[in-house]
């Protein structure tokens, strides 16, 4: 199997990038610069990006081509979790052979997209992925070497695929990478774990609970503000602007970590205060999460690879401590467990209760199964799935509203005369329409992540929607593009602005055949936001179907309660001396002109160099 022919070739102009793009997410071309992460723990996320001047070698010393020899089915045959065998590989890549020498259409009637490496490897995988949506539509082809995914960006098929037609898909690679690191928690799990798990999971975030989370959000957030008076108080912003220096992101990175802490398992991080060996720990299980989906060859599966690659001992190494931390709270949990049936657990007076965190309900629910191992696996994936995702959110909703500064003024109306001095209750999210829709549309700009994969299990058609009908194979690999879909104009007029307003207006489009388009009353008499029903899944921040996640509602009451919080007591404005450095990111990415912290992805979309902001105490 020769991989060029097969490949979106690189060429002699792309060299530098010739190490295939990742089989997932994205690769980062650009490393971050050490003055925009003090913070030891954000640096160690940024050590995780790849130089785009890469020599032939990736970070272990394995040779560029090595992972084309990998991806060839006979050394990766059958993939555990799934029950895709050699045959089905083989007949993937002959399907995609026969295209590519026998020419359009093909088996599975989807042109292959076709252009430089380099559209896609430059640091923001969503965005090349978006340029070939605009030619080829959906869905398309993208081969690298013998490997290929099928992209689909359009809400008819992402319905079929998500909803209609979810058990003929499963998470395929995803479940692969995160399988060492999550076990059998909800995302990789099997079909038959995952649907004992969820069943026990979904109940646990049940209203009464979410509504006493809203407290507890408050009071992590306390210790947010009082990090940042102090850095109000230091005063030493570039000249020309007044108030203290200060990076948001990383700070929003503490404040969500203590929450998923204390809410999920009881643990008091402290992150926005101090760093501690678990806080590491933590940083590292993501960081190493984050690297996998960027590394085209599953390494660490190789014999021996744990005891040999330091890369690898040093995370296992981090991963017991987190590990004992977590066994330890779950023999706690269990020594004092007290059962109870789900309807009683739902009615618990949270004001009275000790320890209100989700790992309490799962273990006190009566007929659980609370062997250690499972626990731990659902605790460790909440863990991940609900901290950066957050994170994320918060930083790009700050980072909008500093640049709309009329949509700023209008949140901060809304939260002085909601909340006055008070901190927030759950009764006033309800009233704090315009900032959960700063929320909503935050999540439509920047989804995180923003690409969805799956692996077709059998056969199926597509429907056509506004898109082509196409045939998936068995075996084939699949991106749901959220970032295309939420950026697209037949859906979203003038998608690109940030427009909080639009979600309360109603939108059709007749030329899209088969999609009802978006109708806010299908959720703002039931629920807080907008959701996939409301827009026909053509907003999918939180997925959509079965596999839907099943913190979303706790997400986006976090983000709304920690936004509110923070402006109402601060003012924000870009640092002028970091807009000044970014200038190069800016040239050097035409896509980031409206974006001066420019964009990069890893399993969710951060900023290129940290949201460097100067922060002043607020006059009320
Ligand atoms: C703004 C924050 C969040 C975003 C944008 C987000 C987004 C998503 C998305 C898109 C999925 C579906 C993935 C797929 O279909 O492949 C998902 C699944 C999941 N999320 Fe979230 N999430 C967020 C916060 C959270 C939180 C706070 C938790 C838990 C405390 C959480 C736990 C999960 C779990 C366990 C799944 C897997 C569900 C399953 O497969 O059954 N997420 N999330």
């Amino acid at each position: 199997f020769v991989p060029s022919p097969l490949a979106v070739a690189p060429t002699s102009k792309t060299s530098s990038n010739s190490r295939l793009p990742s089989p997932l997410f994205a690769l980062d071309t650009k490393e971050k610069p050490a003055e925009a992460t003090a913070d030891p723990a954000v640096s160690s996320i940024s050590s995780t990006t790849v130089e785009s001047s890469e020599p032939a070698a990736d970070s272990e010393g394995l040779p560029w081509w090595w992972s084309y020899l990998w991806e060839l089915p006979a050394l990766h045959p059958g993939e555990p979790g799934t029950d895709i065998t050699f045959a089905d590989s083989a007949n993937v890549l002959r399907t995609n052979i026969e295209q590519i020498y026998g020419g359009y259409p093909s088996l599975d009637q989807c042109p292959l997209a076709t252009g430089e490496i380099t559209d896609i490897a430059d640091g923001t995988m969503f965005i090349g992925l978006q340029r070939y949506q605009n030619e080829y539509g959906s869905p398309y082809k993208l081969c690298f070497g013998p490997k290929s995914f099928l992209v689909i960006s359009d809400p008819v098929q992402a319905k079929h695929v998500l909803r209609d037609a979810n058990t003929l898909y499963d998470k395929g690679i995803l479940a692969e990478i995160l399988k060492p690191i999550m076990g059998k928690g909800l995302i990789p799990a099997d079909p038959e774990t995952w649907s004992v798990r969820r069943r026990a999971i979904v109940p646990a975030f049940h209203k009464a609970w979410l509504n006493h989370m809203v407290g507890l959000f408050a009071y992590c957030n306390e210790g947010l503000i009082a990090s940042l008076e102090k850095a109000a108080d230091k005063k030493d912003a570039p000249s020309g602007q007044t108030g203290g220096k200060i990076e948001m992101e990383e700070k929003f990175c503490s404040v969500a970590l203590d929450i998923i802490g204390l809410s999920v398992f009881n643990y008091e991080f402290g992150s926005v205060s101090e760093e501690s060996p678990v806080i590491k720990a933590v940083y590292s299980a993501l960081v190493e999460a984050e690297h996998r989906s960027m590394t085209p060859a599953p390494y660490w599966d190789l014999p021996f690879a744990n005891e040999l690659v330091p890369r690898l001992r040093k995370f296992n190494s981090d991963l017991k401590i987190l590990d004992d931390v977590l066994t330890d709270l779950i023999n706690r949990a269990k020594n004092s467990r007290q059962v109870e049936d789900i309807e009683e657990l739902e009615k618990r007076d949270y004001a009275n209760v000790k320890d209100p965190s989700l790992l309490r309900f799962l273990v006190d629910m009566r007929g659980a199964d609370i062997d250690n191992k499972q626990l731990r696996d659902d605790l460790m994936t909440m863990l991940i799935a609900g901290h950066e995702t957050t994170a994320a959110v918060l930083t790009w909703a700050l980072f909008e509203l500093t640049k709309h500064p009329e949509c700023m003024a209008k949140v901060r109306h809304e939260i002085d005369s909601v909340l006055g001095d008070r901190t927030p209750t759950y009764e006033d999210i309800k009233s704090m329409k315009y900032l959960r829709l700063v929320v909503a549309e935050t999540l439509r700009l920047y989804p995180e992540p923003p690409l969805l994969i799956r692996r077709c299990r059998t056969e199926n058609k597509l429907p056509k929607g506004g898109g082509r009908e196409a045939t998936v194979i068995r075996g084939m690999d699949i991106f749901l593009s959220l970032y295309n879909l939420h950026h697209d104009e037949r859906f979203w007029p003038n998608a690109n602005e940030f427009k909080p307003e639009r979600w309360e207006t109603k939108y059709t489009n007749p030329e899209v055949p088969d999609w009802a388009g978006y109708d806010p009353e299908k959720w703002m008499n039931t629920n807080l936001y907008p959701n996939e029903v409301a827009s026909d899944f053509a907003y999918l921040p939180f997925g959509g179907g079965a596999r839907k996640c099943v913190g979303d509602e706790f997400a986006t009451l976090e983000a709304t309660v920690t936004l509110a919080m923070v402006l109402r007591r601060f003012e924000f404005e870009f640092d002028s001396s970091k807009l000044a450095e970014t200038k190069v990111g800016i040239m050097e990415h035409p896509e980031d002109l409206n974006h001066p912290v420019g964009m990069r992805t890893g399993a969710t979309i951060h900023t290129r160099r940290g949201l460097h902001m100067v922060i002043r105490k607020r006059e009320v």
